[in-house]
């Protein structure tokens, strides 16, 4: 029989999440998470769900990504799940920065290693990583085929005038800027299961899509099709973020550096890891936060005040760009939890027809939900990401049977 299972890796900044998939049911046999990478105090947390196991976790210093997906490795193995299983079909990684180039999931060879590393510059937080994830897999298993599904991908679709930034387009296309948007994965994964919850066809819905984890984007998208997103030439554009500030005057550069006379490294420093929602209150996690607002902070009422203007302004932005809005998507991890940041961004748009009921926003669930109240014109709905499976998936139709 041929292999069917797929290891999924989502090598990020400082952690490495992933997932191993029996692609016959798309069930789990294994997932966990190696975060604080780099540090004294990483943490490598391991639960094997085919085995009905208990979740094992370990803490002490994990150098860097290849040490990472080698304890990863470590663990699959005391499993029997380990990367030399002959029942492993391939690995598929996330890789947040494809350029114009890759508008579809591919297999990994030197050439395509080549131009991830060449979009560095455009992703720095993230390519890197994402390189190292593949190089150490392919090191342990040189004979497996390894595939790329990119963040940008499901944003290729985008008109022209939305993709386009208004500078000298001599300019743009010799530096090749535009708006490549990210968390398409995600974007495309949850736009699809948003369809399937009101019972239609993705063909039918126009779906405004906001994913909000640490970094956060919005999408609209028309009938499956992705028409505007939040992120930009790098995932620094849009939303405010748990670090990173999301849109702003592009001469607030200029001025720290002729004013502040900061340089530029300090300055893609400040803006992408100590700007956003951590800059602004000293926190970057949601649940933080609401207890801080609840406890009447109001530097953290300002953060969520801002977080939730910016929010609020995209919704509306979408719904004009839409025409007509079937639904409002919550999705990643303040998106599927943070009940107070929906009931915020959604509050007074009742002429827009958008509305929260109370009590549905309340529930906690992994079920995609509504969370509008009944005989609203559009559907607000809570439906969890998974761009694990949407990896494994595509990574397994590009190289299974
Ligand atoms: N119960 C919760 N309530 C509010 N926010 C939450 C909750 N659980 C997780 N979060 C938020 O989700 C964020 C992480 O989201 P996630 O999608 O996992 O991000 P990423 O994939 O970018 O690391 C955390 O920073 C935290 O603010
Ligand atoms: C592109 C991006 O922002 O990814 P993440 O949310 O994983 O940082
Ligand atoms: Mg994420």
């Amino acid at each position: 029989m041929s292999p069917t299972r797929v290891l999924v890796l989502n090598s990020g900044s400082s952690s490495v999440k992933y997932q191993l998939l029996d692609m016959r049911d798309s069930s789990r046999l294994a997932m966990g998470l190696v975060e604080r990478i780099g540090e004294e105090t990483s943490r490598l947390r391991h639960t094997p769900l085919g085995t009905g196991g208990e979740t094992r976790e370990w803490s002490g210093p994990i150098a860097d990504h290849e040490a990472a997906l080698k304890a990863v490795s470590e663990e699959l193995a005391k499993d029997g799940l380990g990367l030399d299983s002959p029942e492993l079909a391939a690995i598929g990684h996330r890789v947040v920065h494809g350029g114009k180039s890759f508008t579809e999931p591919t297999v990994i060879d030197d050439a395509v290693l080549a131009e991830i590393e060449r979009l560095i510059p455009v992703a720095p937080l993230h390519n890197p990583a994402n390189l190292t994830g593949i190089r150490t897999a392919r090191a342990l298993r040189p004979d497996l085929p390894q595939v790329a599904v990119f963040d940008t991908a499901f944003h290729t679709t985008m008109p022209e005038s939305a993709a386009r930034y208004a500078i000298d387009v001599k300019t743009a296309d010799e530096h090749r800027i535009r708006r490549y948007g990210f968390h398409g994965t995600s974007h495309a994964y949850v736009s699809r299961a948003t369809a399937e919850l009101l019972g239609k066809a993705p063909e039918e819905v126009n779906v405004i899509v906001l994913h909000l984890g640490n970094g956060a984007s919005a999408s609209a998208v028309r009938g499956g099709r992705c028409v505007d997103t939040s992120m930009g030439l790098t995932p620094l554009e849009g939303l405010v973020m748990g670090t990173r500030s999301g849109d702003m005057d592009p001469a607030v550069i200029f001025h720290l550096m002729r004013v502040g006379g900061m340089s530029t490294d300090e300055i893609d420093t400040l803006l992408n890891k100590k700007s956003g929602l951590i800059g602004l209150c000293g926190d970057n996690d949601m649940r933080e936060i609401r207890r801080r607002v609840d406890e009447g902070d109001e530097e953290a009422q300002l953060a969520f005040d801002i977080y939730i203007h910016r929010l609020k302004k995209y919704i509306g932005a979408y719904y004009a760009v839409l025409g007509r809005v079937d639904a409002v998507a919550f999705t990643a991890g303040v998106g599927e939890n943070a009940s107070p940041v929906r009931e915020a961004a959604v509050a007074g748009l009742e002429e827009l027809g958008l509305a929260v009921d109370r009590e549905l926003n309340a529930v906690r669930s992994d079920e995609p939900r509504l969370i509008s109240p009944a005989r609203t014109r559009v559907a607000v709905a809570v439906v969890p990401t998974d761009e694990e499976l949407e990896i494994a998936t595509q990574t397994y139709a590009l190289v299974g049977r």
